[in-house]
């Protein structure tokens, strides 16, 4: 909806390795993630080429506002991976992404990401840890 919150996420990929933060507080703390747009610059990082990856919309049940994230992939970046006061980055292997630790959608749709598919998705949470209902289907951007 046009009053959606949009909010953007960007994974820097590499061959075989993702550079997650580790989210270090406000909303998603204590989990790791993609950077958001500001966020990049709060770490260090700048991106020439983004790659638009998927469009996930969240609900939160009780909560009217959806979050509509637009997800980009970039394969390289300039800067030095760098701990601010929100985030700490870390490389991991691509089969050792800790998802235990990071959004309940993310072992869903990460898989997609890495075979460089894109997509749409939506997800309804109960809280910030049970995933109520949800679709993700490949779709091909323009
Ligand atoms: C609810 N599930 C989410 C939310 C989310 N973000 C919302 C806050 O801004 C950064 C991206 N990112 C992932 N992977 N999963």
């Amino acid at each position: 909806m046009l009053t959606d919150k949009l909010l953007t996420l960007v994974l820097v990929v590499q061959p075989g390795r993702v550079l997650l933060g580790m989210k270090k507080r406000g909303f998603g703390a204590g989990k790791w993630n993609g950077f958001g747009g500001k966020l990049l610059e709060e770490s260090g990082l700048t991106v020439d080429t983004l790659h638009k990856i998927g469009n996930i919309k969240f609900e939160f049940i009780g909560e009217t506002e959806l979050l509509d994230v637009h997800i980009f992939r970039a394969d390289t970046y300039k800067g030095v991976p760098t701990e601010s006061d929100e985030m700490r980055p870390q490389w991991f292997d691509t089969d050792k992404i800790p998802f235990i630790q990071m959004w309940a959608d993310d072992v869903l749709w990460f898989p997609l990401m890495l075979q460089k598919k894109t997509f749409l998705g939506y997800f309804k949470f109960h809280g910030h840890d049970v995933i109520v209902e949800h679709k993700l289907e490949e779709v091909h951007f323009v």
